[in-house]
């Protein structure tokens, strides 16, 4: 059993803890208790293979971020969560995005952009198009918005991460192949084999899941062996 962790992070109050226990436990909390930091444990089948996803929901205030390190250290995948019915929560995970790949010391690490909060369409101040735009100015980090109140495209930020995780650890383990078989100019065409499998399905799809994105286009390449799909998903 494969054993990933995964970081929720985002300002406090945008719904960090009521996705993860949507996620985790199927019920929404309507009530706000700021997270200092809580743990959850989910096994799940992906793609035919059993996952042991742990996922930490991080705190969303200022006086706990100190601990913000330590998450994105050890974590392998990362929830970057705004409110659409914030602006600011949006803006903060610029600063966020950037601290995630410092620490990683890569600009290819898993992660999804969410926009949460999304049935508040009447406090909406965030729209659709500036969460796209903000994920295609990362490199198409894949979007979705959420809603963890009513469980929508909840299931899916998580999934998603996680291919994104095993999609780089077979490209890691197809590099590490070619290079021992002394095949170093091949490394490039066995990632991209690799990548066929846990690709993700969807492209974009707008509110009532219409595609909105046209065909999935290759990112520009930024590393060699960069090749990544975008996935714009919102209710
Ligand atoms: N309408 C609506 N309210 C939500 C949604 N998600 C969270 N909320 C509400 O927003 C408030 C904050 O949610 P939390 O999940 O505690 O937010 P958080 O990001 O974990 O906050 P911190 O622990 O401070 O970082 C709660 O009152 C929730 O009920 C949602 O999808 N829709």
């Amino acid at each position: 059993m494969r054993d990933y962790k995964l970081v929720v992070l985002g300002a406090g109050g945008v719904g960090k803890s009521c996705l993860t226990v949507q996620f985790v436990q199927g019920v929404y909390l309507d009530t706000y208790d700021p997270t200092i930091e809580d743990s959850y444990r989910k096994s799940m089948e992906i793609d035919n293979k059993i996952f042991d996803l742990e996922i930490l929901d991080t705190a969303g205030v200022a006086q706990f971020t100190a601990m913000r390190e330590l998450y994105i250290k050890s974590g392998l995948g990362f929830l970057l969560v705004y409110s659409v019915t914030d602006r600011q929560s949006l803006e903060e995970l610029v600063e966020l995005r950037e601290q995630v790949l410092r620490i990683k010391d890569s600009d290819r690490v898993p992660m999804v952009l969410v926009g949460n909060k999304a049935d508040l369409e009447e406090e909406r101040v965030v729209s659709v198009e500036e969460g796209i735009e903000m994920s295609s100015k990362w490199g198409k980090v894949p979007f979705y918005e959420t809603s963890a109140l009513l469980r929508s495209n909840v299931e899916e930020v998580f999934v998603d991460v996680v291919r994104q995780i095993i999609r780089n650890e077979l490209e890691a383990a197809n590099a590490n192949a070619s290079a021992s078989a002394g095949l170093g100019a091949g490394a490039g065409a066995g990632v991209a084999r690799a990548e066929a499998p846990a690709g993700r399905e969807k492209t974009a799809v707008s509110r009532d899941k219409a595609p909105v994105g046209g065909p999935k286009k290759p990112e520009p390449k930024r590393r060699k062996k960069s090749k990544k799909k975008n996935a714009c998903v919102v209710l």
